[in-house]
């Protein structure tokens, strides 16, 4: 008999990943929010808001009630927003055994809490399902993926069969899986990186160019790894698949949402209306205002964050936002090599 997997959320990520596994042969079943988006996908295979050019395998059953996907399944991919994790994990929590394994897609933080999602899975799951919980992340847009592009993208738990599980689960010809017990890591490179999209995107829409985008980058990671690891996170996983593999994607590919936002938000165009025309989840925004606060609760220096911050939410003029990242005192590349070195 076919293992059944359950993916919540037909949104772009869901579906994407709801075709990788009904190509391997697991019996998926999908859970959209919206009645209309079952019944589009059931009598045309077509989810046309989220990946109108591809056709969604047969084998898929799509359903918007929720007992019936999570009935005896082994494995629930949860796909929607950050936004809504929490109140779907409740929704899901009646309905898994103590078996069950438990994947978050989604990338960002919870502004109410500040918490990581894998946290917010443990705080509303019994404790004997917290070591069932991984997160999958890494360099990974659904258009590329439902096209079965090659892909790499990282499985994260505490318990390494656990994400070796999820390793084996997604792993197919064209999607590559590697493990990582770093949660904190994985899942704050995935969030973050979201942020530096916004600013570079910013920055393509003010007209600069290719220099100013690989600086806003690569001093992008540096903050990136600097709140991580004070969040207890390994810097290595930022030179990895969830850290600078995403952030490279997520900054350079016209697939992202949030550099497109950027883009358009550098154009001159104000938050409410970009978001409103965007008609999908623009993840950065609710995590930049998560990482100001993290980043003043960790004591931790994150100029790009802040100044992505005062644009988003102060209304400062991202060219005015540019230039004071450009005038802040000087300073070295790396402080630990710096303070390494007393001879220097
Ligand atoms: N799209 C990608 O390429 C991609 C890749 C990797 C990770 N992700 C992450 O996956 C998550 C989902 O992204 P997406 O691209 O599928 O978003 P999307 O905007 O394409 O779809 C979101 C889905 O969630 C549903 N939804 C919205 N609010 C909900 C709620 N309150 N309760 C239940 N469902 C709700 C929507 O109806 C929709 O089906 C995000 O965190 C994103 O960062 C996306
Ligand atoms: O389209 P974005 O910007 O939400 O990015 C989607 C994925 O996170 C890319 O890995």
């Amino acid at each position: 008999m076919r293992e059944r997997v359950a993916v919540i959320g037909a949104g772009s990520w869901g579906t994407a990943l709801a075709i990788v596994l009904a190509k391997k042969g697991y019996e998926v079943t999908l859970w959209a929010r919206r009645q209309e988006v079952v019944r589009e996908i059931e009598t045309t295979r077509i989810n046309s808001h989220y990946l109108p050019e591809i056709v969604i395998p047969e084998s898929i059953k799509i359903t918007a009630d929720l007992e019936e996907t999570l009935m005896q399944c082994v494995a629930v991919v949860l796909s929607v927003p950050s936004h809504a994790v929490r109140e779907t994990v409740r929704r899901v929590r009646p309905f898994v055994t103590k078996e069950t394994v438990l994947v978050n897609t989604a990338k960002g933080l919870e502004i109410e809490t500040l918490m990581r999602l894998s946290e917010v899975l443990k705080q509303e799951l019994p404790v004997e399902l917290h070591n069932n919980i991984a997160v999958l992340s890494g360099p990974s847009h659904a258009e590329e993926v439902s096209r079965d592009l090659p892909t790499a993208v990282v499985a994260a738990s505490h318990r390494r069969q656990v994400a070796e599980y999820v390793q084996d689960l997604f792993m197919a010809p064209n999607l590559r899986v590697y493990t990582n017990p770093d949660v904190t890591g994985v899942e704050l490179g995935g969030a973050l990186k979201n942020v530096i999209a916004l600013a570079t995107g910013i920055s393509d829409g003010l007209g600069f160019g290719d220099n100013t985008r690989a600086a806003l980058m690569t001093r992008g990671l540096a903050e990136i790894a600097r709140l991580g690891t004070a969040m207890g996170a390994q810097s290595l996983t930022f030179a990895g698949l969830a850290g600078i593999g995403d952030l490279i994607v997520t900054c350079t590919s016209l697939y992202s949402r949030n550099r497109r936002a950027g883009i358009q938000l550098g154009q001159g165009k104000p938050l409410d209306q970009v978001l409103a025309g965007m008609g999908m989840v623009v993840e950065g925004v609710r995590t930049t205002k998560a990482a100001y606060h993290l980043a003043q609760k960790y004591g931790v220096e994150m100029p790009i964050t802040e100044q992505t911050y005062q644009v988003l939410f102060e209304g400062l003029n991202p060219r005015e936002a540019v230039s004071k990242l450009m005038l802040r005192t000087r300073t070295h590349e790396v402080e630990e090599i710096v303070v390494n070195r007393q001879d220097w």
